[in-house]
C-alpha cells in the first residue's frame, strides 16, 4: 500500500522564489496521479519533494502512512524517470535493466527472467543486447521506464518522460504507459504540461498555477466542472469563450447575465441562479466552451447571441469558426493572478533587485492587478464548431447557447457554485 499525502506543504528556493504553496493533496495507493500546469508552475518541484531530491520548506509529505520530509531518497523506495531518461551508455539495455538488481544482490537466474518478462511488456526485447547509443528516442525511453521499475519501486515517478518525443511515439508510448502502470498496480505521479496527456492517462489531475493548487478531480470532473476560470480554459481547446456580464435578479424570469450587446437568462428553477442572486447588480464571468454554442435558425432570445463571421478555419474533422459579437471577451491568464507567484520578500537595493521589481510589474508605473481583478478586456471572436450548418464568412449567425454547459465565475475566478467532487 502506498499513498502520498501532501499536508500543506510548500517549497522557497534560495533567494526567496516561492515555487510551491501551501498545497494539499493526496494520491491514492495505486492511482495514476498526473500534475498538470504551464511551464514554471512548480510541478517538477513537488515531484523532486516526494523523490527526496529536494527538500520541503514547509508542511508535511507523508509516504505510506509516515512523515517522510527528513527521509533519504534511498529509503524512500521510489523510481523516477525524467524527460532523457538516464542510461548507462557502456551497458546493453539487458545489463542497465539488471543493473539495479545486481545492486540490490538478487539472484541472477531469477533477475534475467524478470528483464526478459518486464522488456518484452515494453516491446524492447529485441534490443535487448544493444547500447543505448543505437536506440531511437522512443527505444531509450522505454528503456528507462525498464530501469526503473525492475525493482518493483512502491512508487513511480515521471517527469515529462514524452516530451522529447515525436507526436506518433507520445501517443503509442503513453497507451503503453499506462497499461503497464495499471497492470503493476504501482502508485505513480506523472507530471506534464500537456493536457491531452493528462486526460487521457489520468485517474486523477492536480492542476496548479503559480505554485497554487487550482483544482483536483478525475479528467472529467475538471474539464466539465472546473473549479476555476485558469482550470477551464487551460483545458480547453479551442480556447474556450470568456465574458464579462452583469448579472441581474429578475422577478417571474431568472437571473439576466447582461452582457451589453446580448442577455441570457439563468431561469430560476436552474440550481446557478439563487447563488448568482448574491452577484445581483455586479459583474461576473462566464464561460463558453466552442461546442456549447450551436448555429440556429430562430432560438429563445433568453439563449441566444447573434454576431457576424469573420474568420473560418478547416480543422480535419470540422470548422471552426470566429465570429464578432460585439462582446468583450476576457484573458484568461489575467483572472484571479495571485500576488504570492512573486518572491516571498520584497527586492532590495542592488541592480539585481531593481531588475526584479521591474520585471515583476506593469509598464506605466501601474500596480500588479488584485485578485479581485476582472482581467484585461479584448474586443475579440466568439468560437465555435461550425459543424454540419457550416455559415459563410461575413454572415450573420445566432448561437444557441447551451445553459447548462455554460459555466459561472465570480471576478475572482472561482464557480460561483460548488463543484463537485
Ligand atoms: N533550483 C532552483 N532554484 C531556484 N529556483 C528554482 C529552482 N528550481 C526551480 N525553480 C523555480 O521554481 C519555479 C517552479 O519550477 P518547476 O521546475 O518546479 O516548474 P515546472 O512546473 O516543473 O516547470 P517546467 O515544466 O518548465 O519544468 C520556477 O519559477 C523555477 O524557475
Amino acid at each position: 500500500m502506498t499513498d502520498v499525502v501532501l499536508n500543506g506543504v510548500g517549497k522557497v528556493y534560495p533567494g526567496d522564489h516561492r515555487a510551491v504553496d501551501d498545497v494539499h493533496l493526496h494520491i491514492r495507493d495505486g492511482e495514476l496521479f498526473v500534475l498538470l500546469g504551464p511551464s514554471g508552475c512548480g510541478k517538477s518541484t513537488i515531484l523532486r519533494m516526494i523523490a527526496g531530491l529536494e527538500e520541503v520548506t514547509s508542511g508535511e509529505l507523508w509516504l505510506n502512512g509516515g512523515v517522510a520530509n527528513g527521509l533519504s531518497p534511498r529509503e524512500r523506495n521510489v523510481a523516477m524517470v525524467f524527460q532523457e531518461g538516464a542510461l548507462y551508455p557502456h551497458l546493453t539495455v539487458g545489463g542497465n535493466m539488471m543493473f539495479p538488481l545486481e545492486v540490490a544482490g538478487g539472484d541472477r537466474a531469477e533477475s534475467r527472467e524478470r528483464v526478459a518478462e518486464l522488456s518484452r511488456a515494453l516491446g524492447i526485447h529485441s534490443m535487448i543486447d544493444r547500447r543505448p547509443g543505437t536506440l531511437s528516442g522512443g527505444q531509450r525511453q522505454r528503456a528507462a521506464i525498464g530501469r526503473a521499475l525492475i525493482r518493483e519501486p512502491s512508487l513511480f515517478l515521471m517527469d515529462e518522460p514524452l516530451s522529447s518525443l515525436d507526436a506518433g511515439l507520445r501517443t503509442e508510448l503513453r497507451l503503453e504507459i499506462t497499461g503497464l502502470v495499471r497492470s503493476t498496480g504501482t502508485t505513480t505521479v506523472y507530471v506534464t504540461h500537456d493536457q491531452v496527456e493528462a486526460m487521457t492517462m489520468a485517474d486523477r489531475i492536480a492542476v496548479l498555477r503559480d505554485g497554487v493548487l487550482e483544482d483536483v478531480g478525475t479528467p472529467e470532473q475538471i474539464y466539465q466542472d472546473p473549479a476555476t476560470v485558469f482550470v477551464a480554459a487551460f483545458l480547453s481547446s479551442p480556447p474556450i469563450n470568456l465574458l464579462q456580464a452583469t448579472a441581474w435578479a429578475v422577478q417571474d424570469r431568472g437571473v439576466v447575465l447582461d452582457f451589453g450587446s446580448a442577455r441570457l437568462t439563468v431561469p430560476w428553477d436552474d440550481a446557478r441562479s439563487s447563488a448568482l442572486i448574491s452577484h445581483h447588480g455586479a459583474p461576473v464571468l462566464v464561460g463558453i466552451r466552442p461546442d456549447a454554442l450551436v448555429p440556429v435558425t430562430g432560438g429563445a432570445e433568453e439563449r441566444t447571441i447573434t454576431g457576424r463571421v469573420r474568420v473560418l478555419e478547416f480543422h480535419g474533422q470540422d470548422w471552426l469558426a470566429y465570429a464578432e459579437a460585439g462582446i468583450p471577451t476576457v484573458d484568461a491568464g489575467s483572472v484571479g493572478t495571485r500576488p504570492r507567484a512573486r518572491p516571498a520578500r520584497p527586492a532590495s537595493g542592488g541592480l539585481a533587485g531593481r531588475l526584479r521589481e521591474m520585471i515583476g510589474r506593469p509598464a506605466g508605473g501601474q500596480e500588479p492587478p488584485r485578485e479581485e481583478h476582472a482581467g484585461h478586456h479584448r474586443r475579440s471572436d466568439l468560437v465555435f464548431r461550425a459543424g454540419a450548418r457550416r455559415p459563410e464568412r461575413g454572415q450573420e449567425v445566432r448561437l444557441e447557447v447551451d445553459l447548462e454547459r455554460m459555466m459561472i465565475f465570480g471576478m475572482d475566478g472561482r464557480r460561483i457554485t460548488a463543484v463537485r467532487r
